[in-house]
C-alpha cells in the first residue's frame, strides 16, 4: 500500500472501531460523523464528501476535511452529467478516478465549487446494503496521484459498512414510526370504546362533581400523590386516567395494579418487578408495574388491599423513587406519579393498624372523593345517554334511549354499584327490549331490597317479591336456591359487591370467599354481573 495514500492504519484496532459503528444503534447524522472520523485515520484525502441518492441526483449530506466548506455541503450532482459515477453505482464497485476518466465525458464534480487540479487523485465508493443504493462516498486530494486498488479496497468495505448502518438506522426509523402507528391506532381504539374520555365529570349538572373535576385538573398539572375515594363503581379509575391525560404525562404509560386482586405473595413483583430465579417459577428477569410506568403515572387500584409488610416498601419508592426488584440487590430509579384509589376507610384501616398511618399521610395530599349516583342523580339523564352511546359503540344497538318513566324507575332506585351497576343495568335492559325505547318495565332492578328507595306511590311496587304463601300448590314457595340467591344478593348489595377481606360479603355470611363465589356462580349471581367481584 502506498504510504502517501494511506494514514495510519492499526489494523485490527481500525477493523474492531469499523465493525463497532457497523453495528451502532446511533441516529444516522451521528454515523455518518463517527464514520467521517475513522476514514481520517486510514486514508488520506483533502475532501470526503458522502452523497445521498434522490431522484436521480447525489445530494451532499456531509464533509470532511480541509477543503470542506459550506458550498461543498449543499452541493448537488445530476447523475446523467457523470457517466463514470453512475457506472460505479450500476456496477456497485469503489473506484479511483484517473486523468483518463475526464477525458471520458466526466465533467470536475465540485466545478464552480472548488479548485481542484486536473488529474487529482479521486476515487468514489458506492453505498450500496442489500436491493438499496443510498449513495456513495466521494474522497479527493489535491495531489496528482491515483488511489492504488489496496487503499480503494479498504475504503469500499467502510462503504459496505456504513450503508449497512444506514439501513440498520432507516429500518428502525421505520420501526419507530409503525410503533408509534401502532400505538395512535391503540389509543383511538380505546377513544372509540370511551375509555378515553373522562365521562360526564366537567358537564356534570352536580355542582359537587363539577367542584371535583375543575380540583382534579387543577392537581393533575402537579406530580402530588392523589387519593380518590368513593364506593364502588363511581367512576375511581375512570378519573385517575383523567388526571393521566390531563397531566404532562399524558404521552407516557398509565399503569394499573388493583392490589385486592393478585394475591398477596405475588405483589410485591407486580410492583417492583423480580429478577431471574428471585423464587420458584421466576424464570427471567421481569419489570414490575413500577417500570413499566416510568415517566408516567401509576394508579394503585384499592390500595387498602396492600399487605402491610409492602406498604413500607412503597413508602420509600414514593419518597426516594428507588427500590429494588424481588431477588435482587441493584437499586432501580424510576420516575412515576402515584395517584391510589379505595373505596374502604383508610382511617379505620389505620385504626385496626391494616394501613401504615405515614403512607396514608404520603398518599392523600390531595383527595379527591368521587359522591355516590344516589348523590348526582341530576346527572342520570346524562349518564344514561353516555353510557348507552359508549355501549352501542361496543355491541352495535345505536339508537337506544331511557325515556321518562324509564328514568323516573331508574332514579327510584338506591344504586349500590354505581355507575358500574347503571351501566349493566342499561345494558340488560337494551338486551331485554325489542325497540330503542327503554322504559320503566324494561328495567329489571331488584325491588323492595337495600337498593331500593322509598319514594312514595311512584317506588318499585313489590311485584317481584316472592309470595311466601300458605298454599302448598307447587311453586308456591320459594326454592332453597330462590331463598339463598335472593339474600346473598341482599349481602352483596349491603357490602357494595364486596366478597373478600373484612365487613366483606363472605365474613357477613360466615363463609370462605372461595365457597361463596363458587355458590354465586351456581346460583347464576356472577353472570348477573351486578356485583363487584374481588378477583382472585
Ligand atoms: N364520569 C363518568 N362518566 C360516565 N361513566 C363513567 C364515569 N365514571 C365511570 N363511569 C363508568 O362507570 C363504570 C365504573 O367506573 P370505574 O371502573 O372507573 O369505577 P371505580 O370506582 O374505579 O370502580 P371500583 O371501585 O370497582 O374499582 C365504568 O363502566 C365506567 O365506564
Amino acid at each position: 500500500m502506498s504510504d502517501g495514500m494511506s494514514g495510519r492504519i492499526e489494523g485490527a484496532q481500525d477493523a474492531r472501531d469499523l465493525v463497532e459503528l457497523a453495528t451502532s444503534e446511533d441516529s444516522v447524522g451521528e454515523l455518518l460523523r463517527r464514520g467521517l472520523d475513522w476514514l481520517t485515520r486510514v486514508v488520506r484525502f483533502d475532501l470526503a464528501t458522502l452523497f445521498l441518492l434522490k431522484e436521480g441526483r447525489l445530494v451532499s449530506v456531509a464533509a470532511r476535511g480541509p477543503l470542506a466548506n459550506a458550498k461543498v455541503r449543499q452541493h448537488t450532482l445530476n447523475l446523467a452529467e457523470f457517466p463514470s459515477l453512475r457506472q460505479a453505482l450500476e456496477t456497485r464497485r469503489a473506484r479511483a478516478f484517473t486523468e483518463e476518466d475526464h477525458s471520458h465525458g466526466d465533467g470536475d464534480p465540485f466545478d464552480g465549487v472548488l479548485d481542484l487540479p486536473p488529474g487529482h487523485s479521486c476515487m468514489v465508493v458506492p453505498l450500496c446494503a442489500g436491493e438499496r443504493v443510498y449513495g456513495v462516498l466521494s474522497l479527493d486530494r489535491a495531489e496528482c496521484e491515483t488511489y492504488p486498488q489496496p487503499v480503494v479496497d479498504l475504503v469500499e468495505v467502510y462503504g459496505q459498512m456504513l450503508a449497512t448502518a444506514l439501513q440498520a438506522a432507516e429500518q428502525r426509523a421505520t420501526f419507530e414510526q409503525m410503533h408509534r402507528q401502532d400505538h395512535e391506532h391503540a389509543k383511538l381504539l380505546e377513544a372509540q370504546l370511551g375509555g378515553d374520555s373522562e365521562g360526564i365529570l366537567e358537564t356534570s349538572l352536580s355542582p359537587m362533581m363539577r367542584d371535583l373535576a375543575r380540583r382534579a385538573k387543577q392537581v393533575a398539572e402537579t406530580d402530588t400523590p392523589v387519593l380518590i375515594t368513593g364506593e364502588t363503581g363511581t367512576g375511581k379509575e375512570r378519573l385517575a386516567r383523567a388526571i393521566h391525560r390531563w397531566s404532562s404525562r399524558a404521552d407516557h404509560p398509565f399503569v394499573t395494579l388493583n392490589c385486592a386482586a393478585i394475591p398477596a405473595g405475588l405483589l410485591e413483583s407486580e410492583l417492583f418487578g423480580h429478577v431471574k430465579g428471585a423464587f420458584t417459577g421466576a424464570t427471567k428477569d421481569r419489570a414490575g408495574r413500577f417500570q413499566m410506568a416510568n415517566g408516567g403515572t401509576l394508579l394503585l387500584d384499592e390500595v387498602g388491599e396492600l399487605p402491610v409488610e409492602l406498604q413500607a416498601k412503597l413508602l420509600r419508592a414514593l419518597q426516594e423513587k428507588t427500590f429494588e426488584p424481588v431477588g435482587s440487590d441493584k437499586t432501580v430509579r424510576a420516575d412515576v406519579r402515584i395517584l391510589a384509589a379505595t373505596h374502604v376507610d383508610l382511617q379505620q384501616a389505620i385504626a385496626q393498624k391494616r394501613f401504615r398511618e405515614d403512607l396514608y399521610y404520603r398518599l392523600s395530599v390531595f383527595p379527591l372523593r368521587l359522591p355516590p349516583l344516589r348523590e348526582r342523580l341530576e346527572d342520570l339523564p346524562q349518564l344514561c345517554a353516555f353510557l348507552l352511546e359508549e355501549q352501542a359503540r361496543r355491541t352495535g344497538r345505536r339508537g337506544m334511549k331511557a325515556t321518562p318513566a324509564g328514568l323516573e324507575r331508574l332514579e327510584a332506585y338506591e344504586w349500590p354499584g354505581n355507575l358500574r351497576e347503571l351501566a349493566n343495568a342499561l345494558e340488560r335492559a337494551t338486551i331485554l327490549t325489542r325497540g330503542t325505547e327503554l322504559g320503566a318495565e324494561s328495567f329489571d332492578l331488584p325491588t323492595g331490597g337495600a337498593g331500593a328507595v322509598s319514594r312514595g306511590p311512584q317506588a318499585s311496587a313489590p311485584a317481584e317479591a316472592p309470595a311466601v304463601e300458605a298454599s302448598l300448590k307447587p311453586g308456591a314457595v320459594p326454592t332453597l336456591a330462590a331463598v339463598q340467591r335472593e339474600h346473598i344478593m341482599k349481602v352483596l348489595t349491603l357490602t357494595r359487591g364486596r366478597v373478600y377481606g373484612p365487613g366483606g360479603a363472605a365474613a357477613l355470611l360466615g363463609l370462605k370467599p372461595s365457597t361463596l363465589q363458587s355458590r354465586m356462580k351456581k346460583l347464576g349471581i356472577a353472570r348477573l354481573d351486578q356485583f363487584v367481584v374481588d378477583e382472585v
